[in-house]
């Protein structure tokens, strides 16, 4: 299957490209993104056929519906990475909390957060495609604190792969920095930058779409690609895990074939829940996808009243960081679904234009057909943390603004998933203070000790490595210094 741009062609960059291509090169005609030409539907008993199947399984038969150009051994050499996962026949499993409600723990892998379900494989699948053709190529990641460590683990060390992640600083948890700037491979760069998500990640996609930044990398034969979900390779692992879930359902006798179930996703760059919109237009039984974001409010703003307006917003930062987002890559796809190319260009420009869009009521109406979207501050969080915990269950900051739209968004009484996108451990000091119920200023190191002691909590051994590790990168930049360092990286390696 080939890929397309959501903000239509230019006649100079070819109409379509085959899978390899559009996670290699991201970069599209007036700044779109990648998406299939079309989704491909899974046969009726495509999910009753895969209930004994492993991840594995379940994987690679998704992506084999893609027809991707990826050598069927590239994939499968991929996919093996899950072994390396807590439970390699289970690397996401669901846990019941409630009688209707389930957790969908995305978070073991090998830096604790869903981003390593899609970038252990697709690291694997790019790096191998860059060697076979021989081609060096530079990938850039913007971090609010989870691809970041994501992306460096996946990337450390392989052969024609450089890699510079940009990060907010002071604006991830301590251990998420910690996670990055320890990292020793020597083909990665980490650069803290005076200034919010939002900002790097438009460094990103200013560098992405610079033809002369481009032409800089040429003169030393790299190429240029993304970590982040704008690139494609990243969204189509991100769509498996939707399928998971409800199979899980399934298996455990929660539901029975059909029944539609809600599922809760906490979103920034709306990467996961365009998985889960992509998983239901492909055939699962899916009532409606329900947003859960914090105090940055944008996408709760979106789906309820069809405007995205971030003039004078200024991004605040919150106790779920990976969430402080007001630019999201990937309500462009949805659009682009939803509307066409035409007025997916309209509307994004007018978004680069003027900070603001504006959808038509009949637009606003197809939207909510598929989102409700509703959003929490962080007094929320702590309560329901808190509240989860005396009922022996430990969830993380993210994982807890869910909980707000299970509670007022669902209309019927169907089974519900919310996704656990990190896991505790990357934010014990908030989740300290929502148990002791108090605003000390809890060092991490203690933290971990503490609710790992306290409530017989596992503490991974990649985490607790974390305080004794030589910091390896330790510069801050100014944004508009991003651009060369990165080329002093490339030019001194
Ligand atoms: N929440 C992310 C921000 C980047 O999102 P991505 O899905 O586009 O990589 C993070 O934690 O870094």
């Amino acid at each position: 299957m080939n890929f397309i741009e959501t903000r239509g062609n230019d006649g100079i960059k070819p109409i379509e490209v085959p899978f390899s291509e559009a996670i290699l090169n991201p970069s599209t005609s007036f700044g779109g993104l990648y998406v299939p030409k079309e989704l491909p539907k899974l046969e009726d008993n495509f999910i009753l056929n895969h209930v004994n199947s492993s991840y594995k399984e379940l994987a690679y038969d998704i992506l084999k519906a893609f027809e991707i150009d990826i050598d069927e051994n590239e994939i499968k050499k991929a996919l093996d990475l899950y072994d390396n996962f807590d439970n390699a026949s289970n690397p996401c499993p669901i846990v019941k909390v409630k009688d209707d409600l389930f957790v969908h723990e995305q978070y073991h892998g090998p830096t604790r957060a869903f981003k390593d379900m899609a970038l252990q494989p697709f690291g694997s699948i790019l790096s191998s495609i860059a060697k076979k053709r021989d081609e060096k190529y530079l990938i850039l990641a913007a971090t609010s604190g989870d691809t970041g460590p994501a992306a460096l683990n996946t990337f450390k060390n392989k052969e024609n792969i450089q890699v510079v992640c940009l990060y907010p600083d002071g604006g991830t948890s301590d251990v998420q920095r910690l996670q990055m700037v320890c990292e020793d491979g020597k083909n990665l760069k980490v650069l803290g930058i005076k200034g919010n998500f939002d900002d790097a990640q438009s460094a990103l996609k200013n560098l992405l779409a610079s033809k002369t930044f481009k032409e800089e990398l040429e003169k030393d034969n790299i190429k240029l690609s993304a970590a982040n979900s704008v690139n494609f390779g990243r969204i189509i692992f991100q769509i498996i895990y939707h399928f998971w879930s409800y199979i899980q359902l399934l298996k455990q006798n929660e539901i029975t074939f059909g029944e539609k179930i809600y599922l809760v996703v906490p979103s920034g760059n709306f990467g996961n829940v365009l998985g889960a919109f992509y998983a239901q237009e492909m055939g699962l039984p899916i009532e409606k996808l329900l947003v859960a974001s914090n105090e940055n409010n944008i996408l709760t703003q979106w789906i309820n009243t069809g405007i995205y307006d971030i003039r004078g917003k200024e991004l605040k930062l919150t106790k779920s960081p990976a969430m402080d987002i007001l630019k999201s890559s990937n309500i462009e796809r949805v659009i682009y679904s939803l509307f066409g190319a035409k007025r997916t260009k309209e509307l994004m420009e007018d978004l680069n234009s003027n900070n603001i869009f504006k959808m038509s009521e009949s637009e606003t109406k197809a939207l909510q057909k598929y989102f409700s979207a509703v959003f929490s501050d962080d007094t929320f969080g702590t309560k329901k943390i808190k509240e989860f915990l005396d009922n022996g269950y430990l969830m993380d900051p993210h994982t807890a603004t869910c909980i707000k739209a299970y509670e007022e968004l669902k209309e019927k009484p169907l089974k519900t998933v919310i996704y656990s996108t990190a896991e505790w451990t990357k934010f014990s000091p908030t989740v300290l203070n929502a148990l002791n119920q108090n605003a000390e200023k809890y060092t991490d190191k203690d933290a971990l000790e503490e609710i790992s002691t306290k409530y017989d909590a596992f503490l991974p051994q990649s985490i607790k490595e974390l305080f004794n590790a030589k910091i390896n990168h330790s510069l801050v930049i100014e944004k508009e210094e991003i651009e060369s360092e990165i080329v002093n990286f490339i030019r001194k390696s």
